[in-house]
């Protein structure tokens, strides 16, 4: 692509010097460019990118695009593109030389606080049922049609991402389902990507050291949604919304009629309404009421928010032609989501679930969920993230409290902060209710596992799928289904005393 075109593509830019040079790539991270590379400089949350103008120069960059104007020393032959929003410039510079992959594929978002992993897993697993091919890319990994490879981010930059979705695109893939996170969605990384459907599955407090307010958060979701109505990329996307959720009532009154939608959940008004849920230790079942008929929905998940995810996927998938009742005889094959509601095994009548809950509804959810399994107890082992909403720690302590026998504490991913600390927080919330602090999480789990008696369930939360754990100094190889395997492996006969 000529950079001349490129730009053209742009907000009001003002370029100067060679425009008619071939571009090959664009970036915003001077370290990847390469001879033909444009480098957009962006202002992050910790550093400006504009100090990285001269290491960009430097790697061969054909072209620098900033929000200010060029710096003294600029060579005249490299194009210098100042544009008022950088991050606008970036996504849709990276589309463009991707070759708008977006458009070429039948393209499912989930948005939400919770289930946007297990959701867009489900509808891969619909898509794939009936089209063969299908993309995935969220927090556990990237499907590309060929192969998976585990993600760093839930929603990747927009080059990244535009990368996986040419790549699902050449790969003959017809559709792909993705999570757009609020982090994705303020940094513009979805920005110029065209959605066929976008879902909204809930909203509760995460995420506040980020937006500040949960009404903050919920703006930045909207947001999505409303870009998606003023610009829908040629598409016809379709806004699927659940309705049982206060926020996902918020967002039907405030889109109007401006998106076509569906909404799901329990309550009367929804297009996919749920009922008579029934759930055992191998799975769960429910009515479906959709489109004028009725379906019994069978899924090896459980847990009632599985109910929500599940009826998030149908309406999707439906949204983009899958057809319902083939959708809905696949959910009887629904995958393991890795590390959600994951059971790592039964030994001497101690089950262990491993589960991602790391937000105060996720942690009640998970825990009701198994309590409903009537365990003689339920023993709950978990922390929370360091440099992450800090709101949250005593609110996940009530939550695991409130629906556990017995609790342990421990760290999650104390990043640069005290592990110690952290407990002390979550312990704020932990009231009357039995519980003990062991920093170190496998020793935790260890005791967990092995104090846990006949007809106990032990749920060790927050990590799910996580193969590492980070800490000030170093990050280790970690991952809470292989402690919980070796834990219980290594279960001494006698139970220890409780
Ligand atoms: C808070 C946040 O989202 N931060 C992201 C943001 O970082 P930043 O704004 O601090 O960037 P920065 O480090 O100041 O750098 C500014 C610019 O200089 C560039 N740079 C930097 C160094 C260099 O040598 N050369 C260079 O050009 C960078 O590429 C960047 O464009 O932009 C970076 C580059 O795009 C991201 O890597 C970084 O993600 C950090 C690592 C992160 O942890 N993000 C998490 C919170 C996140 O995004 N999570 C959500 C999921 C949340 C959920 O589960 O709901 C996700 O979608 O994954
Ligand atoms: N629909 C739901 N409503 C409430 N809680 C849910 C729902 N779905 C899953 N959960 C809980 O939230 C945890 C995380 O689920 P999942 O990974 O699907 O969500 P996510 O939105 O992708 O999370 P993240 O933003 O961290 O990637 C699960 O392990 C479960 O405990
Ligand atoms: N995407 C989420 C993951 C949190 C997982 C939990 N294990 C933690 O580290 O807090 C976040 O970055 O907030
Ligand atoms: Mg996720």
């Amino acid at each position: 692509m000529i950079l001349r075109d490129l730009i053209a593509l742009f907000d009001r830019p003002l370029a100067t010097g060679n425009l008619d040079v071939e571009v090959s790539a664009v970036t915003s991270d001077s370290r990847l460019v390469g001879p033909g590379t444009v480098f957009v400089a962006v202002r992050g949350e910790s550093r400006d990118g504009r100090m990285f103008i001269p290491t960009a120069l430097e790697n061969g960059a054909v072209a620098i695009v900033a929000d200010s104007a060029s710096e003294t020393g600029h060579p005249e032959e490299v194009a210098y593109v100042h544009v008022n929003d950088t991050r606008r410039a970036l996504a849709v510079a990276a589309a463009a030389v991707a070759g708008e992959p977006s458009k070429k594929l039948k393209l499912v978002g989930v948005t939400g606080t919770n289930g946007k992993t297990t959701t867009a897993f489900l509808i891969h697993h619909l898509m794939k049922r009936s089209w063969h091919r299908a993309g995935l890319l969220g927090t556990v990994l990237v499907d590309d049609g060929e192969e998976a490879t585990p993600a760093n981010f839930t929603t990747p930059g927009p080059v990244e991402l535009n990368g996986f979705l040419a790549r699902m695109a050449d790969h003959g893939c017809r559709g792909a389902a993705m999570e757009v996170s609020s982090h994705g969605i303020d940094q513009l990384r979805v920005h110029g990507i065209a959605f066929d459907a976008a879902i909204f599955s809930n909203l509760t407090q995460d995420h506040l050291d980020y937006h500040g307010t949960l009404d903050a958060y919920a703006a930045t979701k909207f947001s999505w949604f409303e870009s998606l109505a003023a610009d829908p990329l040629g598409k016809k996307p379709v806004a699927v919304i659940n309705t049982d959720d206060g926020y996902g009532e918020k967002l039907v009154a405030l889109l109007g009629d401006k998106l076509p939608m569906i909404r799901y959940g329990f309550n009367v008004h929804c297009d996919f309404r749920a009922n008579n849920f029934k759930q055992s230790a191998r799975g769960m079942e429910f009515e479906l009421t959709a489109k004028g008929k009725s379906y019994l929905v069978r899924s090896p998940l459980i847990g009632r928010f599985n109910v929500y995810n599940t009826l998030a996927a149908l309406a999707g998938a439906s949204a983009v032609k899958v057809p319902l009742r083939e959708a809905v005889a696949a959910m009887a094959e629904a995958p393991q989501v890795p590390g959600r509601m994951e059971h790592c095994g039964t030994r001497d009548g101690v089950s262990v679930f491993v589960d991602y809950a790391h937000t105060p509804d996720a942690l009640e959810n998970a825990c009701r969920t198994l309590k409903e399994l009537n365990p003689s107890r339920l023993i709950t082992v978990f922390g929370c993230g360091g440099d992450r909403d800090r709101g949250k720690r005593p609110l996940m302590g009530h939550a695991a409290a409130t629906y556990s026998d017995a609790c342990i504490l421990t760290s999650d991913n104390p990043r640069s902060e005290d592990p110690e600390a952290i407990l002390k927080e979550i312990e704020a919330g932990m009231g009357s209710a039995r519980y003990r602090s062991v920093v170190d999480r496998a020793e935790a789990i260890r005791i967990a596992i092995h104090a846990a008696g006949k007809g106990d369930i032990v749920l060790i939360a927050g990590k799910g799928h996580e193969p590492y754990q980070q800490f000030a100094d170093r990050t280790i190889d970690f991952d809470d289904r292989r402690e919980a395997r070796r834990a219980l492996a290594e279960r001494p006969e006698e139970p220890r005393k409780r």
